[in-house]
């Protein structure tokens, strides 16, 4: 009866998340939007070609503005999609952060509560990660336990609000990033001040959201991929709206800016990247050992021995965020009160959590394929 009520009451966005949420029998991704030339739901996008050097976005690992694809979705006034922009063997350097340095304190992740005081998430899970999988334990290393990063204003997943006192520095490679990225797609004065980083296996989703909790919706919301591909729903703003699901591969850039920037999303599916490899092509190549970038360091050999056998079954994504508006601050209320975390969100969602994969004691979150 339940059920029943619930399958009535079904939204069409949900509808859509639960289809490709689906492993049996498998969905058909037909109809999954790629990012290509000829597509005739895309438009090319102007990028402000002279707004950033070849030499400034180098230094971030990104191939000058004219040779990057940007793509409009017809519909969706202000999304943007830049296919890959990354140089070969410089997405490797971004993973690396995600995994080795953005995981450090004073960073917020939601292994926080558990983890002691004897060593990072890096150090407690690289050696393991790099044995063969054959000699590896099935006990899942630290970082394969990670379902989230907060950098910057960080994101309170109770409250779903920003906090001036619940702060560290943004990290200056990301905010570069992401800078150089706003300023391509014509976006002046972003500033990078919060970043939530999303780390999905092939079982995780990310229900469906808006993302509201900023002060400043009037600046766009950048998000970068790295790893395996998944399904991303844009729907509108409602949840009556059917969203178009897209392909995303590693490297792809989002921006959601404008009418699109308080849409509807959701991640109902994570896919090996097509083409069969382990790690899709622009991650087989060989991290690139180019020292010249004061921005980013390379990724050593033995590093990305690691960060390679992580990706193999995962998926990274970093979004970055402008919280306040330009002079602007945060609200007087219960400020201090607000800060305190639990680390429970209602977001991640993951299959395999019914079947006790994490440790007991770690902070529950709700396995429904989906969250309002
Ligand atoms: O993983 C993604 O592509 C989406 C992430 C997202 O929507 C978020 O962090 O708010
Ligand atoms: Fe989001």
């Amino acid at each position: 009866m339940a059920a029943a009520v619930l399958e009535q009451g079904e939204d069409a966005f949900r509808k859509m998340f639960r289809l490709y949420r689906r492993k049996n029998p498998p969905v058909d991704l037909s109809g999954v939007l790629e990012f290509c030339a000829g597509e005739p739901r895309l438009r090319p996008v102007e990028l402000s070609v002279g707004a950033v050097s070849d030499q400034d976005a180098g230094r971030l690992g990104l191939q000058p503005l004219q040779q990057w694809s940007a793509y409009h979705v017809d519909g969706y006034p202000g999304f943007l999609f830049v296919v890959n922009p990354f140089l070969p063997g410089w997405q490797h350097r971004w993973v690396r952060q995600c995994l080795k340095l953005y995981t450090q304190k004073p960073n917020v992740c939601n292994l926080d509560l558990h983890m002691g005081l004897e060593g990072d998430l890096w150090s407690r899970s690289h050696a393991q990660l790099r044995k063969k999988w054959s000699q590896r334990r099935s006990e899942k290393t630290l970082l394969e336990k990670l379902r989230w990063v907060t950098l910057g204003f960080h994101y309170n997943w109770d409250t779903k609000k920003y906090y001036k006192e619940h702060h560290s520095p943004f990290p200056a490679d990301l905010a570069e990033l992401s800078r150089c990225v706003s300023l391509a797609c014509g976006f002046h004065g972003f500033k990078a001040e919060a970043g939530i980083l999303n780390y999905y296996h092939m079982d995780s989703s990310l229900g469906i959201h808006v993302d509201e909790s900023e002060l400043d919706h009037g600046s766009p919301l950048l998000s970068f991929s790295f790893g395996q591909s998944s399904i991303f729903l844009l729907g509108g703003v409602s949840r009556e709206v059917a969203p178009t699901p897209m392909m995303m591969h590693s490297g792809d850039i989002m921006v959601m800016s404008g009418a699109s920037r308080l849409l509807y999303h959701a991640v109902p599916r994570i896919l090996r990247h097509p083409g069969g490899g382990v790690l899709p092509p622009c991650l087989s190549v060989p991290p690139s050992s180019d020292d010249s970038s004061p921005l980013i360091e390379p990724c050593s050999p033995s590093d990305w021995e690691a960060c390679e056998s992580y990706l193999q079954s995962a998926r990274i994504n970093m979004t970055v965020r402008r919280v306040l508006v330009e002079g602007g601050s945060f609200p007087e209320e219960g400020d201090a009160q607000g800060a305190e975390v639990t680390h429970r969100d209602s977001y991640h969602n993951e299959e395999d959590e019914l079947q006790g994969a994490e440790e007991p004691g770690l902070p529950k979150r709700t396995t429904t394929a989906a969250q309002d």
